[in-house]
């Protein structure tokens, strides 16, 4: 897994066009989005995910909960993004490894929006600039 971590003033994202023959159904809210004071996560699912996307979840998990509490982040946007690696998972494994993501963060207190799967989206990101407003973390499975 490729993860980029923006930590940012705001983001949000319009859904435009279908980007897979069968995008994740979302509901007419879910076409648009936004959240302040932000950790964006954009990830890519790797294939090499494949073969644990437990541990790989929760080893994402771990990395975000890491960074968030160094910038003091309260909100985290998880966010498809399949430019972050030429290796993709397989869309189902990708959806339910970003579904799981969103979860366990949540559980963990976090306030997390997830951009919908599968659709071309137009987004606006404000990066705050700062040392730690711009990271990035690859996750392998250990197996
Ligand atoms: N492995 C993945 N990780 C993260 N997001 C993914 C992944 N696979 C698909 N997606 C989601 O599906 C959208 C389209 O995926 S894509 O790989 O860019 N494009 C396609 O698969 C089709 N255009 C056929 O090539 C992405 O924008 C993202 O929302």
């Amino acid at each position: 897994m490729r993860m980029l971590l923006i930590h940012s003033d705001y983001l949000e994202y319009e859904v435009k066009d279908k980007a897979l023959k069968n995008p994740e159904p979302i509901s007419e809210e879910q076409k648009k989005g936004r959240l302040e004071e932000v950790l964006a996560v954009f990830i890519s699912v790797e294939k090499v995910d494949e073969t644990n996307p437990d541990e790989v979840v929760e080893k994402a998990v771990n990395e975000i909960k890491d960074v968030a509490s160094q910038v003091k982040a309260e909100n985290v946007f998880v966010y498809p993004f399949a430019h972050l690696s030429s290796e993709l998972a397989k869309p189902d494994i990708a959806l339910e490894v970003l579904r799981e993501v969103e979860e366990k963060l949540r559980e963990e207190g976090f306030n997390v929006k997830r951009a919908p799967f599968g659709y071309y989206k137009a987004f606006k990101l404000s990066c705050k600039g700062h040392p730690l407003a711009e990271l990035s973390r690859t996750i392998v499975p250990s197996g």
